[in-house]
């Protein structure tokens, strides 16, 4: 997969636009969650793993809100429960076009992987079948906080008894100096990775309209809440986490 660097953000600019999910974005996107998101490439990998224990025979999968498809492919490399099929579904068009493109990519260079479609829509007005697997890898964070409840609902309703969602979120902390801490180590991390001190400025204005985390605690009330019986978090690198929750 070639990859083209993020300098989205690297000229100083008059006024920084709230961050979009557009064709600019997507040219840069796998360079960009790399280098934004600690341990983003562990997370996917392992969401794979993961899934592969609770995937179900003859049921769907679930990748919400799937960008470039990098949590389905994952997914395609483990699971191998037999009849399984992958949806996948964003309301980007360019993301949804650019997915298409690798996925048949992954298509040639593997056989008897599992069949996907992705579907670009909204993963608000999703009628859901009957699934062993969702995956909401960084999607919720940027659905409007009034909807996340009904989102997970319908979700909890769709889940075959044994299956699981698997949430990862950027976290905010309710403790100000843990907050604070973490906040400065995630820009040391962007820092490390090559961004300068103006991207890291204009990227988080960019996002402070768009992407609203929770804390870890709001997630475990909002998940019970919806239904889930059990949430376990599965992995942290400073204030990005993955949860797993169980119907
Ligand atoms: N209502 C919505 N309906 C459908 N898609 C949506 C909606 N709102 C946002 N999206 C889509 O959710 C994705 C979030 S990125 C996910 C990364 C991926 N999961 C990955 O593991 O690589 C996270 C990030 O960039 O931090 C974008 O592609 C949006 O278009
Ligand atoms: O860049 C950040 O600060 C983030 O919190 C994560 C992110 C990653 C990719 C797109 C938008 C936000």
């Amino acid at each position: 997969m070639k990859q083209t660097p993020d300098r989205l953000f690297s000229q100083p600019l008059e006024q920084v636009p709230d961050f979009a999910f557009n064709e600019d974005v997507v040219k840069v996107f796998p360079d960009m969650i790399k280098r934004s998101v600690p341990g983003y490439p562990t997370i996917v990998e392992n969401l794979g793993v993961l899934a592969a224990q609770f995937a179900q025979p003859n049921s769907v999968l679930y990748d919400l809100g799937s960008s470039l498809g990098a949590v389905t492919q994952a997914l395609r490399r483990h699971v191998k429960a037999e009849g399984c099929r992958v949806i996948a579904i964003d309301n980007s068009h360019a993301m949804v076009e650019r997915c298409r493109e690798y996925l048949h990519a992954q298509d040639s260079m593997f056989q008897e992987l599992l069949p996907v479609e992705v579907m670009e829509g909204d993963i608000l007005a999703l009628e859901f079948q009957p699934t062993s697997l969702v995956a909401l890898n960084f999607t919720l964070q940027f659905i409007a906080p009034e909807q996340r409840p009904a989102l997970l609902q319908h979700i909890r309703q769709a889940l075959l008894p044994g299956g699981a969602l698997i949430l990862s979120e950027k976290i905010r902390f309710e403790d100000h100096i843990e907050h604070e801490l973490l906040g400065d180590l995630h820009v040391a991390f962007k820092r490390a990775n090559g961004y300068s001190d103006l991207e890291i400025a204009q990227k988080r204005s960019a996002i402070e309209n768009v992407m609203k985390p929770d804390s870890l605690e709001q997630h475990r009330e909002r998940l019970l809440a919806a239904g889930f019986s059990k949430v376990v978090p599965w992995f942290q690198c400073i204030n990005f986490a993955s949860l797993i929750a169980l119907p």
